[in-house]
């Protein structure tokens, strides 16, 4: 008899409150989520303001608790943060006081437990990622020399030098400019290697507000809902890899957007002022 690999992340059953220190007021974050990942998969979670798509990274990333309910990598529960899992937010978090290639090679330098690299060793992956983000010649630069979309680069790439085989974004690309952020996620998908067999792929699980780049990016968007955070809808992007900029001409690509947005457009009219959409359409059911 053949058994079925543990999925990469198992949640099952999540539940996460927060109690206000002061008050004692609490806020139910999280209601049964349950969501399996696969290996090399690339996950875009998105849904309104506060329905907790942070919260269930924090929580995959080991930077907090479930109150209740299953959370394993591998088939074995997560306890905290760890090595095997990067994680990357959309204020850069660089060193302003380290170049380039101090920046990216800060974890490097001091290790982790199971994971210590020689000084040659550290060079060579510095000298590697500088150049698969694209920065070759800026190594010795400081953060305010760098755009915004550079420093994201640099972030990325101190990321991925550290070697986590889980990618976990929380809108790293929410502040940059509207062209640099289509560029960064075409580079970011060749980056992950979306021309590389699955196998070779990192699991990857990328928050974001704007659906296009969600659909743009994922193998599956995960649509949350909120007041308690829950999972609403996941959509299979059965779009074609590789992908560029042309698939967002393609038919399906709109169709996609349109059913994601559907799901979630009542409750971010609501998070912004309480009001309806106006609809122009029959109301759909949820997926
Ligand atoms: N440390 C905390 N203490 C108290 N409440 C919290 C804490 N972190 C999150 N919350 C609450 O939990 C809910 C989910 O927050 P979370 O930041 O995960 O949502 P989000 O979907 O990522 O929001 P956004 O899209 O605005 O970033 C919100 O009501 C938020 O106020």
């Amino acid at each position: 008899m053949t058994t079925t690999p543990a999925p990469k992340l198992h949640l099952k059953g999540i539940t996460k409150s927060f109690i206000a220190p002061r008050s004692g007021q609490q806020t139910l974050a999280l209601a049964d989520v349950s969501l399996d990942i696969e290996d090399g998969e690339f996950i875009c979670i998105v849904g309104p303001s506060g329905c907790g798509k942070s919260t269930v990274l924090n929580l995959i990333a080991g930077l907090d608790t479930p109150s209740a309910g299953v959370l394993e990598k591998d088939g074995k529960a997560i306890a905290g943060p760890g090595a095997d899992r990067g994680v990357m937010f959309q204020d850069y978090a660089l060193m302003p006081w380290q170049t380039v290639q101090d920046n990216i090679g800060f974890g490097l330098r001091h290790g982790t437990p199971g994971k210590q690299f020689t000084p040659q060793q550290r060079e060579e992956r510095i000298v590697h990622f500088i150049e698969l983000v694209g920065l070759k010649g800026s190594e010795k630069k400081y953060p305010h020399q760098l755009s915004g979309g550079m420093r994201q680069r640099v972030a990325l790439a101190r990321l991925l030098a550290n070697g986590p085989d889980i990618l976990l974004m929380d809108e790293p690309l929410g502040a940059l400019d509207a062209q640099t952020r289509l560029i960064l996620q075409i580079e970011l998908l060749r980056i992950w290697g979306q021309t590389a067999p699955r196998s070779q792929r990192k699991t990857a699980v990328f928050i974001t507000h704007d659906i296009e780049e969600a659909v743009f990016l994922a193998d599956r968007v995960v649509v949350m809902s909120s007041h308690p955070g829950r999972v609403r809808a996941v959509l299979d992007i059965d779009l074609p890899r590789p992908r560029d900029e042309h698939v967002r001409a393609q038919p399906r690509f709109g169709e996609l957007s349109e059913q994601i947005w559907r799901l979630i457009r009542d409750e971010a009219y609501r998070a912004i002022d309480g009001s309806e959409p106006t609809r122009t359409e029959p109301a759909e059911s949820a997926a």
